[in-house]
């Protein structure tokens, strides 16, 4: 995968990306307005306009105890868990199988009245990271994914919008090991996820529209998609 002529990118994008995920909402900058709550989940969005178009950037954090960071990430990177739990993709394609960790993937999305229908290309890299905070604790696990060109699909050119996005999972298990020595189970283990996203809606659309849209879609993905983690993994050997 290193001489890919994407890995350049891939390799600055992740780093950028892992380095923002990291950051408290304090640190990463002013403006952070708190949207949505539910338990341990708090979602953040900060608004922001780039020619009058709405590309509030957006970061939630959540806590899901019986699951650890790999497990969210495989079932976040997998092509073939993805129609189960993002509702809003009505077509998804692997148009390049760049390596085992990357992969790169058209997507159209179900069209969101007023606005047009919607489509996206982007890669996306799954990696483990050391903990370098807690050397023997257990790894940071992420997936970035990040829009790119593609010679097949140009943009605009059939019924869908080209979307842009830039978008971090980073996941940190926290294992509380059992008192009496018994061997670890699923209630020893949790896992803290950061999930940032950006994205450009492509084409014009109503403000009022689109940030409505955010404010409903991203509580629902995120509550749905760790809800099916726990779902898949729940009698399943601990996957670190
Ligand atoms: C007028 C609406 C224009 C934008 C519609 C749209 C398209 C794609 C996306 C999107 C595409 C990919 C990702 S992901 O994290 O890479 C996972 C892989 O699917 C995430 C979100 C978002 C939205 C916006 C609905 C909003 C919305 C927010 C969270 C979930 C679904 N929809």
């Amino acid at each position: 995968a290193s001489q890919h002529r994407l890995w350049p990118e891939i390799e600055k994008t992740v780093k950028q990306q892992v380095a923002m995920a990291r950051m408290g909402i304090g640190e990463c900058g002013s403006g952070w307005q708190l949207f949505a709550e539910d338990g341990e989940m708090k979602m953040y969005r900060r608004e922001e306009e780039i020619d009058g178009m709405v590309v509030d950037p957006l970061k939630a954090v959540h806590v899901v105890k019986g699951i650890t960071g790999h497990e969210v990430c495989h079932h976040f990177f997998s092509p073939q868990y993805r129609y189960d739990w993002e509702t809003t993709l009505e077509q998804m394609t692997v148009l390049e199988t760049i390596s085992d960790d990357t992969l790169l993937f058209l997507q159209t999305h179900k069209r969101i009245w007023p606005a047009s229908q919607r489509d996206v290309v982007f890669w996306s890299h799954i990696r483990k990271l050391p903990n370098d905070q807690d050397r023997d604790g257990p790894d940071i696990w992420t997936v970035v994914n990040n829009s790119t060109g593609h010679p097949d699909h140009p943009a605009n050119v059939g019924k869908c919008v080209r979307i842009f996005l830039t978008v971090c999972l980073l996941c940190q298990t926290r294992v509380n090991p059992p008192k009496d020595g018994t061997p670890l189970s699923r209630e020893n283990v949790s896992c803290k996820i950061t999930y940032c996203s950006v994205v450009n809606p492509g084409g014009w659309a109503p403000a009022s529209v689109l940030r409505a849209v955010y404010k409903r879609e991203y509580p629902k993905f995120l509550k749905r998609f760790t809800a099916y983690v726990t779902n898949q993994t729940k009698n399943k050997p601990i996957m670190f």
